[in-house]
């Protein structure tokens, strides 16, 4: 589907390696298909090397070169980053973004080009098991709307929404979330590494708790209260554990952390 499309990706750190790697490993490009543009020359020595793509210094030459344009740069260097390639990409063209709080108003009106997509990928998209959000400009086409979708779903799995407003919500939930759900995992282990377990013990006993966790969620389709009623026997071990976790407020903390990510966003989106 993307056969012969030249991809160029613009800031080439965690995301777009990870957007380069999905690309590869899926064989959806072929590697000189890719030109990834970084501002350092160890970078660009190191993904040429890894991957055997092209890389350049020159985000115009990058942008002018390919038919997909992805922006993953940090958000507070793109208001540097776009005004130079003003008029750089061609009407059918498509930019698609990666980057938080960035409007697809934003892109448009700075790159002169209304063909944009929006995305919220996460950092799980390293291993291809990444869940990402996106949305489309009006002006995208149906062609360029199959080629995001080809371009994200090459990260896990990914799902279109019609609202740009979703795009601050996903940020927030799975954009985000891989922070919050590390560091319970995080706060587990050393909790059994306090009672006594050896660390690697600790570590495998969680990882594969929150692993068949997830799975058995998914595959029995059960609403997570029923799930955790089914853990807690009458006056046993969870019950004592969930009623701290109540004391402690840990809903009301996870919900003010998601709804803080959430207005970061916006204001990233704002402000840059
Ligand atoms: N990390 C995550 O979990 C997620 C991140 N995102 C979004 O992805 C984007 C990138 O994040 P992430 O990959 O983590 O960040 P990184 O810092 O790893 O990647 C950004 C890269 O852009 C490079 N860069 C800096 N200036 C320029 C420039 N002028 N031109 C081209 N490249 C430049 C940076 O180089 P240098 O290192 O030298 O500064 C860096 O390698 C962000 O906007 C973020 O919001 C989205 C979803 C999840
Ligand atoms: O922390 C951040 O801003 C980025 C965006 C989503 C996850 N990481």
């Amino acid at each position: 589907m993307l056969s012969d499309l030249p991809i160029a990706v613009i800031g080439a750190g965690a995301m777009g390696e990870a957007i380069i790697g999905g690309l590869l490993r899926n064989e959806l490009v072929a590697a000189d298909q890719i030109l990834a543009s970084h501002p350092r020359e160890d970078r660009r020595r190191e993904l040429s090397h890894h991957y055997g793509i092209q890389t350049t210094h020159d985000n115009l030459a990058a942008a002018q070169w390919g038919r997909v344009v992805i922006f993953a740069v940090k958000p507070q260097q793109l208001r540097r980053v776009l005004p130079p390639l003003r008029g750089a990409l061609r009407d059918d063209d498509l930019a698609i973004s990666v980057i938080a709080g960035a409007t697809i108003a934003s892109f448009a009106e700075a790159l002169d080009h209304q063909a944009v997509v929006r995305s919220m990928p996460n950092t799980p998209a390293q291993i291809g098991c990444g869940m990402t959000v996106w949305t489309a400009a009006p002006a995208v086409n149906e062609r360029q709307r199959g080629w995001a979708a080809t371009v994200l779903g090459a990260l896990g799995r990914e799902l279109f929404v019609d609202n740009e407003t979703y795009l601050d919500m996903a940020t927030a939930i799975n954009g985000t979330g891989p922070a919050y759900v590390f560091l319970m995992m995080e706060a587990m282990i050393d909790a059994g590494v306090h009672l006594g377990l050896s660390r690697r013990i600790a570590e495998e006993l969680v990882q594969q708790t929150m692993l068949g966790s997830v799975q058995y969620a998914i595959q029995s389709g059960l609403h997570p209260a029923q799930l955790r009623n089914a853990v807690t026997s009458p006056g046993g071990t969870s019950a004592a554990a969930l009623s701290e976790l109540e004391r402690g407020g840990l809903r009301t903390v996870l919900a003010d952390a998601i709804w803080a990510a959430y207005r970061r966003s916006v204001e990233l989106g704002r402000n840059g």
